[in-house]
């Protein structure tokens, strides 16, 4: 996931309320939150920085720097506090009380999105659906109704929406983000493959699955430039090194 910041520039903070995090820091504290939920729910009550560390997929050193930031340094040979953490940590990224989101384009993925469970557990209320076809408006998804587009900034106001997400294609997602921020959305997340222009102090995050795919594509497109070939004289083995124009070069 890319991200698109057009308010603070480095760093999380407002001043004091919240300790000014590195965005690295942030990045990786809804997945601590997420190992921490499933030690709580297997019964754990304190886990190591290495025991979080490998529940979270971090290295240790990493993890205790971050939870540095949060004033949070665990007990000598007890660790951490899971419930206190998951606290503190609930509390950094504003998931104390659920924040409804708004879902703008209705489609194939916006089907998939709107039905799917695990926002709710993660502090997210999926409150509104919208979409400009006609044919689409009025449709019932997991006790939602369709609405039209043209009534976002009335059902914004009603339900305190600040996040949406924008699953329409990427030709209709500026005009779509344009209509959000007029509607007073803040935080934006984008599925359309394209970049949005939006006003300072709106955020923009950027999910796109072909993206990773290419990056995964890169590495197997390496990895198969590495693969060792046997020598022409038959001495050995001969290393195959990927070259910067793709092409590969014997060594
Ligand atoms: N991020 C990812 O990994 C990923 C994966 C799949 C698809 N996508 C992208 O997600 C988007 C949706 O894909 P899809 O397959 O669901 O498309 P789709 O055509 O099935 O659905 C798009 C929906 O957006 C609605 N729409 C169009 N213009 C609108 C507007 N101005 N206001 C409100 N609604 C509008 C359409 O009526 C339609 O219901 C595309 O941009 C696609 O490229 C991203």
């Amino acid at each position: 996931m890319s991200q698109q910041r057009n308010g603070q520039a480095a760093g999380v903070s407002d001043g004091g309320v919240f300790p000014d995090l590195p965005e690295a820091t942030v990045a990786r504290l809804p997945e601590y939150l997420r190992a921490l939920h499933h030690l709580a729910e297997t019964g754990f009550e304190t886990v190591s920085s290495e025991g979080l560390a490998a529940a979270a997929g971090v290295n240790s050193a990493k993890l205790r720097k971050d939870l540095s930031h949060l004033g949070s340094y665990g007990t000598r040979g007890v660790g951490y506090d899971v419930a206190l953490l998951i606290a503190q940590i609930e509390h950094v990224l504003g998931l104390t009380q659920r924040r409804a989101v708004a879902l703008v384009g209705v489609g194939n993925l916006g089907h998939a999105l709107a039905g799917y469970g695990g926002f709710s557990t993660r502090g997210f209320r999926i409150a509104a659906l919208f979409d400009a076809d006609p044919d689409r408006i009025g449709e019932r998804i997991n006790g939602l109704v369709v609405k039209d587009i043209a009534r976002l900034p009335e059902v914004v106001a009603a339900e305190a929406i600040s996040i949406a997400l924008i699953a329409t294609p990427a030709h209709a997602a500026q005009l779509v983000a344009d209509q959000l921020v007029a509607a007073g959305v803040t935080s934006i997340l984008n599925f359309a493959p394209c970049v949005l222009s939006v006003p300072d102090g709106v955020d923009v995050r950027k999910v796109d699955l072909a993206i990773e795919l290419q990056i995964l594509s890169f590495h197997e497109h390496r990895k198969s430039a590495l693969t060792t070939l046997p020598a022409p004289a038959g001495n050995g083995r001969m290393k195959i090194r990927p070259t910067l124009n793709g092409e590969a070069l014997a060594t």
